[in-house]
């Protein structure tokens, strides 16, 4: 799916699992989609994330926070989760599944993200059929501790410039005051963990993150 609908939805994307929060990751969640988010990603991972029946019941919950408030909800990794709970999509990493496989697996209705952080890996993750792809880190970020060196904007201009048009969302240590240089390399939206899940006031912090993408990108 790689029209405006597409693009539109990439533009503030939050990503969040419960070892992201220090307050109720549902009140999180709805503050920031009062905030303005356009896309969520469960992503529930690190020391102390929730599994099994925990897991799937935060999910669900997330999931119907995002179903009311017409914000497509997709699941990092867990293709079965997914699957489970008719999501409107996954992510994939470079570690992942293939993403050939998981587009079989979940058909052409759904939205398949690929993380990429070379040329090659865009050009391979457009042929397996992905919608998205996730570039970065741009900037350092402590959230992720297998996190590949960080790239800056560079892989963003670099794919632009070949002429390709598939949809980008940046990630990686973006917050409100750095996140119109991504923009402005060619990406169609930012997406973000901790400037908006660890904001003392997440709903401002999402509303001024909006502001500044939304600003460049209508
Ligand atoms: C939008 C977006 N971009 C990149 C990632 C990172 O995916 P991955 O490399 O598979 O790492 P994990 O998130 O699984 O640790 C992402 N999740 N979302
Ligand atoms: C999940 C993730 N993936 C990355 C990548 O480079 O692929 S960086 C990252 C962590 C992003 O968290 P924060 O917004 O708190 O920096
Ligand atoms: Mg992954």
């Amino acid at each position: 799916m790689w029209n405006e609908e597409m693009r539109s939805k990439l533009q503030l994307y939050f990503i969040m699992g419960s070892t992201n929060c220090k307050q109720d990751p549902e009140k999180v969640l709805l503050d920031a989609i009062d905030g303005g988010i356009t896309m969520f990603q469960f992503r529930e991972k690190g020391e102390g994330a929730l599994t099994g029946t925990e897991k799937i019941n935060l999910a669900q919950k997330l999931q119907h926070l995002c179903k009311e408030h017409a914000i497509p909800f997709i699941v990092n990794d867990d293709i079965e989760l997914a699957l489970a709970l008719n999501a409107d999509g996954v992510h994939i990493g470079q570690d992942d599944e293939d993403a050939s496989t998981v587009r079989k697996k979940l058909g052409e209705g759904k939205i398949v993200g690929v993380s990429a952080h070379a040329l090659m890996e865009v050009k391979k993750a457009i042929a397996d059929g992905a919608d998205y792809i996730g570039a970065g880190p741009i900037y350092p970020t402590r959230t992720k501790a297998d996190a590949e060196p960080v790239k800056g904007t560079s892989l963003i201009e670099e794919v632009r410039k070949t002429g390709i048009r598939i949809p980008i969302v940046g990630i990686g240590g973006i917050n409100e005051g750095n996140a119109s240089a991504v923009i402005d390399a060619g990406a169609d939206g930012v997406s973000v963990i901790t400037a908006i899940s660890l904001a003392a006031d997440v709903f401002e912090r999402s509303s001024a993150l909006k502001k500044a993408v939304a600003g460049i990108s209508e």
